[in-house]
């Protein structure tokens, strides 16, 4: 197994990858454009403490809020864009980086099937550890003890301007809608001051489904 989020955007990737085998199964986890931009600039803040504020490389221009579609952190978050360079290679399962973290034995669920194995990874296996704030293994391989990933992997992400998340979150909205439509997975990454919950209705054809349509819409009671 090996994994990179450059491969994603890597144009020569999806055929070197069918050269190398026909039979391959493509897994891609997608999260949150907005919130992976934000943690990939987290990534890189702990390793060079003296970098540009946030919001000075998003934008090419603050006063009329031009985004910096150069800056990888934006460009890899611009899913639709690449997705047509890997449809053509079958085999591609979308994971929500989402579930991952609120529903890890589901996701998990899906991954097995995709891979055609018994669904062995059931959630049973795993807890929620409150300090960490992430699903944990209850027992770690060849070991009696819990196992959570390492400190880089769930670090506090820095407070951003929420007006700059806000123009993030317009500028992501139409290719996330694409993404939504080609991928028929239901991931909708919540763009709202309130939280809105959507249901969607996809068939298993790409053209029905791109007549998806709301049928709930749950607005959850101010607390
Ligand atoms: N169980 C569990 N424990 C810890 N972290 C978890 C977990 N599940 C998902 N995540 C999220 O995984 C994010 C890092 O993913 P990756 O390591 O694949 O990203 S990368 O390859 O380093 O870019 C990482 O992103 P950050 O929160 O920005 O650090 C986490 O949000």
């Amino acid at each position: 197994m090996e994994k990179t989020p450059s491969y994603f955007v890597t144009r020569e990737a999806p055929a070197r990858i069918s050269a190398m085998s026909r039979d391959i199964k493509l897994i891609v986890v997608v999260r949150d454009p907005v919130t992976w931009a934000i943690s990939d600039y987290t990534q890189t803040l702990s390793k060079k403490p003296d970098i540009p504020s946030f919001e000075s490389v998003t934008f090419k221009n603050r006063t009329t809020g031009l985004i910096d579609t150069s800056w990888s952190a934006v460009q890899i978050g611009i899913y639709a864009k690449h997705l047509d360079n890997w449809l053509q290679l079958g085999q591609i399962l979308f994971v929500s980086g989402e579930r991952l973290i609120a529903d890890l034995a589901g996701e998990l669920g899906r991954v097995q099937d995709f891979l055609g194995l018994k669904r062995i990874i059931t959630d049973k296996h795993f807890y929620f550890n409150q300090t960490k704030g992430f699903p944990c293994l209850k027992k770690a391989e060849g070991s009696s003890k819990p196992h959570c990933l390492g400190k880089t992997k769930g670090r506090t992400h820095p407070n951003i301007n929420p007006q700059v998340v806000q123009r993030l979150r317009d500028f992501y909205r139409p290719f996330n809608m694409k993404f939504y439509q080609v991928t028929r997975r239901m991931i909708v990454w919540d763009d709202r001051k309130v939280p809105i919950f959507y249901v969607h209705v996809c068939s298993e054809t790409l053209q029905d489904c791109r007549r998806w349509k709301l049928v709930a819409l749950v607005r959850p009671k101010p607390q």
